[in-house]
């Protein structure tokens, strides 16, 4: 019998100034994946075609760059990589997937993070595998390595959240499916690669008032996140490390409270780890900082780098409009960059899956 199914899941915006891969909020952005199959009998290790099939199509942001090759695709690599470490070696029959996506690519939105969760539970509705969302989550992390968009694209939310340290032999599997999994031609081996250890992954939710809106101004350039965090230093001074711990431990109730608190908010959503050494590749970045505060635009709270950047995000309860002009304006003057602008909600739900009735 044919099933289908629908797989939503949000964009994220990660680090919300002092919390480098640390906080992460989901948003009201999605990558949708409806996806239809041949329910039976899973193939087994020695009958598998060494090229995965399935049936790829795709709409929506990076319609011009997203690979359809179910073997170089995010989505269906991660999805493949769930389903090989559980001893099922290749796609059910007849699979069809359609793949929808609003989250623009490489800006700090974590087009990436919500590509890697829906393919971990692309993996796990196809393998029947019924994951609890933190085993998801350590499936997650073996592909992309920080947490904070993935933990916030699958639970929803305002989200922060660490890695376990593991031990020497965890940390051994952990690194064989990268380099082995996503970044080999996997897709021609036959080898089931190891599980991830479990529980690698720990997260709480935080409260977040929901009058507090997001304004994400999207610059119309990409930045790539490895690029990103190759700018960053190996070591911090010790004046930097507490400036950004201060602000973290206030940030994490403030944005709770209920009316916020501008002021506040805007002093704890400064940054010394990341943001200073990212600013050269966002023109404009330091002149927005500097000109934007709760006092040029009443019901402004702050503003920090999306993620790894360029998206720049401004949270605040009224004034949209204009706080995303003069945003837009600021850079643009000063860097020349043409951007566009939405406004967000934080999106409680996560990353969840729909069954669809079989057509
Ligand atoms: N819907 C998608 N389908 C397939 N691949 C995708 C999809 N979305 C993102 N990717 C992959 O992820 C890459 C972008 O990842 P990158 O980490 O650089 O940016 P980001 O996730 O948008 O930003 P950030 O991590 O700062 O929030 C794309 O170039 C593409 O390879
Ligand atoms: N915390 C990550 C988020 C980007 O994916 C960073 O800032 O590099």
């Amino acid at each position: 019998m044919t099933r289908r199914v629908r797989i939503t899941v949000p964009c994220s915006t990660a680090n919300i100034g002092p919390g480098f891969d640390v906080l992460g909020a989901s948003l009201s952005l999605y990558l949708t994946l409806d996806v239809s199959w041949l329910d039976g009998p899973t193939p087994a290790a020695t009958s598998v075609p060494v090229t995965p099939y399935a049936q790829v199509t795709y709409s929506g942001e990076g319609t011009k760059d997203v690979s359809l090759d179910p073997s170089q695709n995010l989505i269906t690599r991660t999805a493949l990589y769930v389903l090989r470490s559980q001893g099922v070696m290749a796609f059910p029959a007849q699979l069809s997937i359609h793949a929808h996506n609003d989250i623009p690519l490489g800006r700090g939105l974590g087009s990436s993070g919500a590509a890697v969760v829906a393919g971990v539970m692309l993996g796990d509705v196809l393998g029947g595998f019924n994951m609890s969302k933190d085993r998801m989550l350590d499936y997650c992390l073996m592909v992309e390595r920080h947490p904070d968009n993935v933990a916030a694209a699958l639970i929803g939310g305002f989200v922060a959240s660490y890695l376990r340290e593991l031990s020497p032999e965890d940390t051994e599997a952990k690194s064989i499916p990268l380099s082995e999994t996503l970044d080999h031609p996997m897709m021609g081996k036959r080898d089931k690669p190891p599980q991830p250890p479990h529980g690698i992954g720990h997260y709480i939710k935080l409260n977040w008032q929901p009058e507090i809106k997001a304004i994400a101004i999207i610059p119309k350039f990409e930045v790539a996140t490895a690029k990103a965090r190759a700018v960053l230093p190996t070591s911090y001074d010790r004046p930097d490390v507490v400036f950004n711990f201060q602000r973290l431990a206030v940030l994490t109730s403030a944005l709770g409270r209920s009316p916020p608190d501008a002021d506040l908010i805007w002093q704890a959503m400064q940054d010394k780890i990341h943001q200073p050494y990212r600013k050269h590749l966002i023109p404009g970045l330091p002149e927005v900082f500097a000109t934007i505060t709760p006092k040029t635009y009443p019901g402004f709270l702050g503003v920090c780098l999306s993620g790894a950047g360029p998206t720049i995000l401004a949270l605040a309860v009224d004034n949209f409009e204009q706080i995303a002009a003069n945003v837009q304006q600021v850079l643009k003057n000063t860097g020349g960059i043409d951007s566009t602008w939405t406004l967000l909600e934080l999106e409680a739900r996560g990353a969840h899956v729909q069954d669809l009735l079989p057509q």
